[in-house]
């Protein structure tokens, strides 16, 4: 099984939409849903992401908006939800809030794609204390000893982000990944999914070859469904979207 793991904003083009999306995407067969917190400076994110965090924020999303949205449409949700957030708002909060604060809401899982490996332990022992997984991130120009101190604490998957630079579709994804997987799987037996420049049937299939055991798709998520003329259109986008793409895995 390869699990088809779709990333949105929440709050973009609102958070009664977003409710919505996380039903539709969870009807379409997704085996895990990451829901970004929007945050003001998304430095890991291309401009689709960013725009859209953009308007989620000029909306008045705040983190207590996203987390009482999320206690309400979880329990309708038959996939898990992964809250992604970058560092900035948890230390914030306060670690330990802001886990307990999450974890109530019936969150599974925690990506943090900025927190420097030498503070995921704090993070991690936060996150176990509230039974949630830390998922972390490695790259392709991450060294081999980092990527398997990376590999051993990551929670849940560990998430291979295929290309170098920030989110966003990209023609091709790159052929670098196979190499990678199989060097990640040498170190480990957790699931490895990829994400980075993913918007297709073909891209998805391809990485599917290559072994990974799932596949992330944010920014032609987050297009369709905030950058559509009304928030119903948005909906049926991402509908046709996450099933033309949920057709591809094996
Ligand atoms: O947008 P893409 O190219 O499909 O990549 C997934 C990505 O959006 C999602 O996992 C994510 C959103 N913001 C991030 C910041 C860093 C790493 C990953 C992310």
């Amino acid at each position: 099984m390869i699990a088809f793991i779709p990333f949105i904003v929440a709050g973009d083009p609102d958070l009664a939409t977003t409710a919505k999306a996380l039903k539709v995407l969870d009807a379409c067969g997704s085996d895990v849903i990451e829901l970004g917190v929007p945050y003001s400076d998304p430095l890991a994110d291309g401009p689709v992401i960013q725009a859209s965090a953009t308007r989620a924020l000029t909306k008045g999303t705040t983190f207590e908006d996203v987390i009482s949205m999320v206690k309400e449409v979880v329990p309708e949700l038959s996939c898990p939800l992964a809250l992604f957030t970058y560092y900035n708002p948890i230390l914030k909060r306060g670690v330990a809030n802001f886990m307990s604060v999450v974890k109530e809401a019936g969150v599974h899982g925690l990506v943090v794609p900025d927190v420097p490996l030498e503070e995921t332990d704090i993070l991690r022992s936060e996150a176990a204390k509230n039974n949630l997984e830390l998922v972390l991130l490695t790259t392709p120009t991450t060294p081999t000893e980092r990527m398997e101190r990376i590999t051993k604490a990551s929670e849940g998957f560990v998430y291979l982000v295929s290309t170098t630079g920030v989110t966003g579709t990209r023609a091709n994804v790159s052929f670098k990944v196979e190499a990678l997987l199989k060097e990640i799987k040498q170190v480990t037996d957790k699931a490895v999914a990829v994400g980075f420049g993913v918007s297709t049937p073909e891209q998805v299939k391809q990485i599917a070859g290559w072994g990974a055991d799932g596949v992330i798709v944010g920014s032609a998520m987050v297009r369709q469904l905030g950058e559509s003329g009304s928030p119903e259109e948005g909906l049926k986008k991402l509908e046709e979207l996450a099933k033309s793409l949920k057709a591809a895995f094996p």
